[in-house]
């Protein structure tokens, strides 16, 4: 279960450039739940995922995970716990490693500082079998460095590593809005197939909307800091399109291309 309470996040308090990005959030994920999460720009989507990754601390309001508080646990310690992958692909892997050190160092996230793992062959064939799972071949270049790699297999790469071990929630932030429309349906359904398989509690922002309803058992609006829709079930299932965007438009929200973006590329 993941739960925000009551959460409240301003950015540069008392100064000229103070920011409320988050207004009396409140939610509760059951574990397991996939959620997609759509807003306009700066309506405090990515500062809900910063602050349940623990990478931006909550002003009020308290963040628990399985009943346990995390709110003041630091976000090296939350790693374990909270798989992240970010909208730019060269974010999630060091380039000058080569694929194996990568998902080493991803394993090794969420143990005893410092501790590196070693790369024995029984790991490397672990490694393989995880790679070979994404269908892009890059089972057989774990001695590449990740910099070589395309936008797509990097985020692919970094979806393998997010799961690695075996996170309770799997933050996506607009984890597709730099990939290409083929790429992007690739790493959609490597996505799709790692939350069936980790059964994690898992939030993915998206800008598009086809997107947000096609995936997940649940779908949030945000406006202004806070959730102002909340589709779960057969009221998800039976969305469209100009019903979430209706939502937006009802708070007085106008609307940006971006968060429009509905893909009509032909399959
Ligand atoms: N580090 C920061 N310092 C100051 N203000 C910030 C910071 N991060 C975000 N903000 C502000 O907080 C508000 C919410 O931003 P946030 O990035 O959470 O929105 P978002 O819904 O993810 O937007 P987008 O869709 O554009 O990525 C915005 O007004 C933004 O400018």
């Amino acid at each position: 279960m993941l739960e925000l309470e009551s959460i409240n996040l301003t950015y540069n308090r008392g100064t000229a450039d103070e920011v409320v990005a988050l207004q009396n959030l409140s939610l509760t994920m059951p574990a397991g739940q996939f959620a997609t999460v759509v807003g306009t720009n700066g309506a405090g989507k990515s500062s809900m995922i910063q602050t349940i990754a623990g990478t931006a601390r909550p002003t009020r309001g308290r963040v628990r995970l399985g009943g346990k508080d995390v709110t003041r646990m630091p976000d090296h310690r939350r790693a374990g716990l909270i798989g992240r992958v970010f909208d730019d692909p060269r974010a999630g892997t060091a380039p000058e490693l080569s694929i194996a050190d990568n998902l080493a160092l991803a394993l090794a996230r969420g143990k005893r500082r410092g501790l590196r793992l070693a790369l024995t062959s029984r790991r490397r064939a672990s490694m393989r079998e995880h790679l070979a799972g994404l269908g892009l071949g890059l089972e057989n270049r774990l001695d590449d460095r990740a910099g070589l790699l395309s936008a797509g297999q990097r985020q692919s790469l970094t979806m393998i590593m997010a799961s690695l071990t075996a996170p309770d929630v799997l933050l996506l932030d607009e984890h597709i809005a730099a990939l290409d429309p083929h790429t992007t349906r690739t790493v959609l359904g490597i996505t799709t197939e790692l939350v069936r398989e980790l059964g994690c509690t898992t939030l993915m922002i998206t800008h598009n909307m086809e997107h947000a309803l096609a995936l997940g058992d649940r779908l949030l609006v945000m406006s202004k800091g806070a959730v102002i829709a909340d589709f779960m079930g057969d009221a998800k299932r039976e969305l469209d399109v100009d019903t979430v965007i209706a939502t937006i438009a009802g708070v007085g929200e106008s609307l940006a291309d971006r968060t429009l973006l509905v893909e009509r590329t032909a399959e």
